[in-house]
């Protein structure tokens, strides 16, 4: 594929709180294209206007043969619609969170084999990528950290993947605890504080909406489709 054809995306969770931004936010990018939109329950076509909807991503791939598979839905479903997407030559960006290293390595693998790329993306957020790499920097020099992610009550996993990916990125010879607060009123925010002799630091981030991630969610999709194998982390393609 040229980089100037235009990129056709299917939305897995196109009914979910990321899923509802994401249809709007790929309708309104110009080198995207909405190829079809996947729903758990039938029932509220309606609100989804711009596209086809499908219960099953089966029918969906086969059908509307999207390029590109951006998946937004649970840690129950990401992992099997991953695999089809995959095994149809189709190339996933990864919002879900909630899968495990043996996925990212079986992908990694698949992906290979089919000559595709793919991209997990714990977090779409720019700031949310800068505190990572400034967490990783001050890692080198702080020698005691732990990491506390605030999520809406609604979030099903726990730790978030955000978390995860920060304390695997500081690459510390220390474990990071990490913990995990759930309450309505939040969106997702992160802390990573660091303790030091008589001083701390603390490096924070705030999605206050999910707009936040929409930039994020375009570049993946946008770019994706340059890479070959499993790409960790959207800052990979941006530093
Ligand atoms: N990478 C990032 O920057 C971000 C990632 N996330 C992650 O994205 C995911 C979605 O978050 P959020 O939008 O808040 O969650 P929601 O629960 O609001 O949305 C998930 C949607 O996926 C649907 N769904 C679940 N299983 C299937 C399936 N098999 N087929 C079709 N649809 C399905 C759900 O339907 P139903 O409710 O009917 O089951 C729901 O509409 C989470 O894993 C979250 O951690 C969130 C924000 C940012
Ligand atoms: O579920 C969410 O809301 C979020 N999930 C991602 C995660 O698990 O890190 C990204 C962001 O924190 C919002």
């Amino acid at each position: 594929m040229t980089q100037s054809t235009t990129i056709r995306v299917a939305v897995a969770g196109a009914q979910g709180r990321m899923g509802r931004e994401a249809i709007q936010a790929v309708t309104n990018a110009a080198q995207l294209q909405l190829a079809g939109a996947l729903v758990h329950r039938p029932g509220h076509e309606a609100d989804i206007p711009q596209t086809s909807v499908y219960t099953d991503p089966l029918r969906l791939l086969e059908t509307e043969k999207p390029d590109v598979w951006l998946d937004l839905t649970t840690p129950e479903s990401v992992v099997g619609h991953v695999d089809l997407a995959i095994e149809h030559g189709v190339y996933p960006v990864i919002g879900a969170t909630g899968y495990q290293d043996a996925d990212l390595e079986r992908w990694q693998i698949a992906t290979e084999k089919n000559d595709i790329g793919g991209l997990a993306c714990p977090n779409f957020a720019l700031g949310a990528l800068l505190m990572m790499r400034f967490a990783r920097e001050a890692a080198k020099w702080m020698q005691s950290a732990e990491i506390i992610e605030l999520h809406h009550d609604q979030k099903k996993d726990k730790p978030s993947g955000t978390a995860l990916r920060t304390a695997k990125q500081m690459e510390t010879d220390y474990e990071i605890p990490i913990h995990s607060v759930r309450l309505p009123g939040l969106v997702a925010h992160q802390e990573v504080i660091f303790g030091g002799t008589g001083e701390l630091l603390t490096i924070r981030h705030d999605s206050l909406n999910r707009e936040s991630f929409m930039p994020g969610v375009v570049i993946a999709c946008e770019r994706v489709i340059r890479l070959r194998g499993m790409v960790y982390g959207l800052e990979q393609l941006l530093w």
